[in-house]
This record gives structure tokens, C-alpha cells and sequence, in this order.
């Protein structure tokens, strides 16, 4: 594969994990709701830690940093907890 083709195929991989982080963000915006109705407040510390200790996991079975993965999926949570509360 000559450079500009692996590009393309970052282009693609990029346009996927935008597409991914969506439906996270889809999910969560159901959760909270879901919360909602039940009076729950919006964080949920013990879900959180879930979050990071898999994301930190799933890192490690695919030979990536699991520190920065953990990075990134703590801004996701925190984008998630932003819109929840705006929505309230
Ligand atoms: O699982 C939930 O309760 C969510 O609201 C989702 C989520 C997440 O982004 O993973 C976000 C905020 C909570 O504190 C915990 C987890």
C-alpha cells in the first residue's frame, strides 16, 4: 500500500470511530433518561470505574497504551455526563 491509500484507510477508520463515539453518545442520552424517570442521579461512579477498568482491558488484549485509552474514554464519559446534566 503506497501512502496516500494508508491515509484513505485512516480516513475511514477515522469516519468509524466518530460514527462509534455517536452511538455511545446515542446510548447514554437513553440511559440518562432511563435514570431520570427512576430519580437517579446523573454520575454513577461505580459504572464509571466499570468503564475504565475495561476500556484499560481492552487495551491491553489489543497491545495499546492503556493509559491513554483510559484518557480517552474518561473524556467520553465526561461528554456524556455534560449532556446529561444540560438536559435536566
Ligand atoms: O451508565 C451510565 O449510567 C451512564 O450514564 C453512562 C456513563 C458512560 O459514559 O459510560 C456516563 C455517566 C455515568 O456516570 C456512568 C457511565
Amino acid at each position: 500500500m503506497n501512502l496516500a491509500e494508508l491515509r484513505e484507510e485512516i480516513e475511514t477508520i477515522d469516519r468509524e470511530i466518530v460514527e462509534k463515539i455517536a452511538q455511545r453518545t446515542y446510548v447514554a442520552d437513553t440511559i440518562a433518561q432511563v435514570k431520570s424517570e427512576k430519580g437517579l442521579p446523573t454520575t454513577d461512579e461505580q459504572q464509571e470505574q466499570a468503564v475504565m477498568d475495561r476500556a484499560g482491558d481492552n487495551a491491553e488484549q489489543f497491545d495499546v497504551d492503556a493509559n491513554l485509552v483510559k484518557a480517552v474514554f474518561r473524556l467520553l464519559i465526561e461528554l456524556n455526563k455534560v449532556e446529561q446534566r444540560e438536559s435536566r
